[in-house]
């Protein structure tokens, strides 16, 4: 029997707001599993390149990266916000190792290329792009690593990767080797039947299920890329996905995908 292995993904809602995030790191620190966490950090980065004069540019949920959001973006999250997250984890005694993508090799992005869209300095992940036999061996000394959305390709260039990418890729190498459970955590308790509505959340959704759901509009927005991304894992291996508030991941309220 394989050992499960959780790995987090927690979005900008909840690490702009500090009282939130340590309560998320509490309730994380409380697992006895073996865990990863990749955060993202995309709504304080637009916040802080507005403040610098450079306004935020997103196409189909992806940051159009230049020269300058590239060098503001990591320092952003490789820097402020994987420190925080990592001193934070340490705060409850969890082992934390912060770790960009060029750290140790760990993940290797490609240069999305340029067809309609110039998506300037952005990494794109494939099979190979996962160091699984570091990570192994992160985990076996007992560290619990915190990515964040910065990547390398190798060549000396840095690439801002998307933080939901990032976890379904870990998810995928790592299944051969554990129970992977992938959580994607936010600030609602779940993918709700109505946006609108709190309590309307969805216990468990198919692959048609979701279709359907996406078709009606029900599903939207940010939500669509995640869950894309979130089936897919599935069919690759992964032994569970989740969609759950970042506070409450240790209540049962929350979406489970299914694989059929
Ligand atoms: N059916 C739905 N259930 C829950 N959230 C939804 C739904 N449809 C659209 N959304 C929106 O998707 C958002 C999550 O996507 P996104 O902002 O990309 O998350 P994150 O930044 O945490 O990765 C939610 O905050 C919500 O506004
Ligand atoms: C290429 C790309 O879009 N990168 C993302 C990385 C951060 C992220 O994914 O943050 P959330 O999970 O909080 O949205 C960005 O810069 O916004």
């Amino acid at each position: 029997m394989q050992e499960v292995l959780k790995i987090f993904k927690i979005g900008g809602g909840i690490i702009d707001d500090p009282g939130q995030l340590q309560q998320f790191l509490g309730e994380l620190a409380k697992l006895d599993n073996k865990i990863m966490l990749v955060h993202g950090g995309g709504k304080g980065a637009s916040q802080m390149l507005q403040e610098l004069g450079i306004e935020p540019k997103m196409v189909q949920g992806r940051r159009i990266t230049d020269a300058a959001t590239l060098d503001i973006v990591t320092m952003f999250y490789a820097g402020k916000t994987n420190k925080q997250v990592v001193a934070g984890l340490q705060a409850y005694g969890v082992n934390a190792l912060g770790l960009s993508g060029a750290d140790g090799n760990v993940i290797r992005a490609s240069k999305r290329p340029v067809r309609e869209i110039d998506y300037g300095f952005v990494g794109d992940l494939d099979e190979q792009s996962i160091n699984t036999e570091l990570l192994q061996s992160l985990l076996g000394a007992g560290l619990t690593p915190v990515f964040c959305a910065i990547t390398h390709d190798g060549q000396g260039q840095l690439l801002n990767t998307n933080a939901d990418t990032i976890a379904s890729s870990l998810a995928r190498a790592l299944a051969p080797f554990h129970q992977v459970e992938l959580h994607f955590c936010f600030e609602k308790d779940g993918v709700l039947a109505d946006v609108q509505d709190e309590n309307s959340v969805i216990p468990q959704i198919t692959p048609d299920e979701y279709q359907a759901l996406k078709a009606q509009g029900v599903i939207a927005a940010g939500m669509v890329p995640k869950l894309d991304n979130a089936f897919a894992a599935l069919e690759a291996g992964v032994e569970r996905v989740v969609i759950e508030n970042a506070l409450k991941i240790n209540e049962p309220v929350k979406t489970i995908l299914c694989r059929s």
